[in-house]
């Protein structure tokens, strides 16, 4: 559905040229929802912008839906829908109307648009605020119209920026509901960009790890945590030296990755920490050593990203309180 190869973008600004994307080659099927992650400057929106006919590629290719997007623009755009990081409707204009527009805008009668304008603000429970000014709708609604714009022409793939920055968890979650829904309802394709780690854990299928305008990693999330970042098994014993003993009994566990002492803790980062646990605990004891507390940490994608590249997407993304 989506294919990218070798994908550049260069800026030129005063200071020089900014290499935004650098070499990305990726490939969406039809119905995956792939989430695009990476801290701020990564080229996730320069990517998706050349994606979705937005911006003019410096060089490589890019298929949507079998159309190019440098030699038939007119067929992706009618294939895609896009929802950019700032709201897209008019703050004077009323909700319904603005839906109308939009559907007017992609050559809809206007029986149609109304039609679909109705399905959509029931789809995304806006019926109350349909004949609302877009400027007095709350910071969620206004997300859901942006959505509900971007699909009135019934787009195979819709390309969704940012979606939930700026909401509040309810207004995050809400929106994502829908999002979910919709997609069960059509089978779309969905790509997303977002600064959310838990978001692009819980709901994508797929990630995509952007970082310094090149892809670094592209896999299911689980995938992704068991083989770059690994389970933690944090142990704690009743002596330093106990520690000690402990550290070196299991660096000797052939799926050890890494053992750390600290004091009279001990920081194992396995794989399948949950179940290599009670046996770990059962054999410690066989040597008279005794773990007083236990516990298995998950990783988390910022884990997968952190042994990446030595840095913390949560810090370098500088994601909102
Ligand atoms: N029009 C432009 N002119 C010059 N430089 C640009 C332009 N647009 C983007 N850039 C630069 O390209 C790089 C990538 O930006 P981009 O917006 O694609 O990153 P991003 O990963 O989407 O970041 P964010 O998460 O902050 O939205 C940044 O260094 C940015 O400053």
């Amino acid at each position: 559905m989506i294919r990218a190869s070798n994908l550049t973008r260069t800026f030129k600004t005063k200071a020089g040229p900014v290499e935004a994307v650098r070499g990305l080659s990726l490939e969406v099927e039809e119905g995956e929802l792939v989430a695009f992650l990476g801290p701020n400057g990564a080229g996730k929106s320069t990517s998706v912008r050349m994606l979705t006919t937005l911006l003019p590629l410096t060089s490589g290719q890019a298929i949507i839906g079998g159309h190019d997007v440098a030699r038939n623009p007119v067929a992706v755009r009618q294939l895609i829908g896009y929802v950019g990081q700032g709201t897209g409707s008019g703050p004077y204009h009323r909700v319904r109307d603005e839906l109308i527009t939009q559907g007017r805008a992609y050559r809809m009668s206007y029986a149609d648009a109304r039609m679909r304008a109705d399905e959509l603000l029931a789809v995304l429970e806006l019926e109350d605020q349909a004949d609302r000014d877009c400027a007095t709708l709350s910071g969620g609604q206004k997300r859901r119209l942006d959505v509900a714009l971007g699909l009135m022409h019934t787009p195979k793939i819709l390309f969704l920026d940012e979606p939930s920055t700026g909401l509040d968890p309810h207004s995050r979650a809400n929106l994502w509901e829908h999002i979910i829904r919709l997609r069960q309802q059509t089978g779309m394709t969905i790509f997303l960009t977002t600064h959310y780690l838990d978001e692009a854990d819980n709901m994508a299928e797929r990630v995509m790890i952007m970082d310094h305008g090149k892809m670094i990693a592209d896999d299911v999330p689980e995938k992704l945590k068991a083989d770059l970042a690994g389970d933690q098994i944090r142990l704690s014993f009743q002596s330093e030296q106990d520690a000690g003993s402990a550290a070196e009994q299991a660096r000797s566990l052939p799926t050890a990755r890494d053992v750390t002492q600290e004091g009279i803790r001990l920081i194992l980062t396995v794989n399948k920490g949950e179940s290599l646990l009670p046996g770990l605990i059962h054999n410690l004891h066989k040597s008279g050593l005794e773990v007083q507390t236990a516990n298995v940490q998950r990783p988390t994608l910022d884990d997968v990203f952190l042994s990446l590249t030595g840095r913390s997407l949560r810090e370098s993304a500088e994601l909102p309180a």
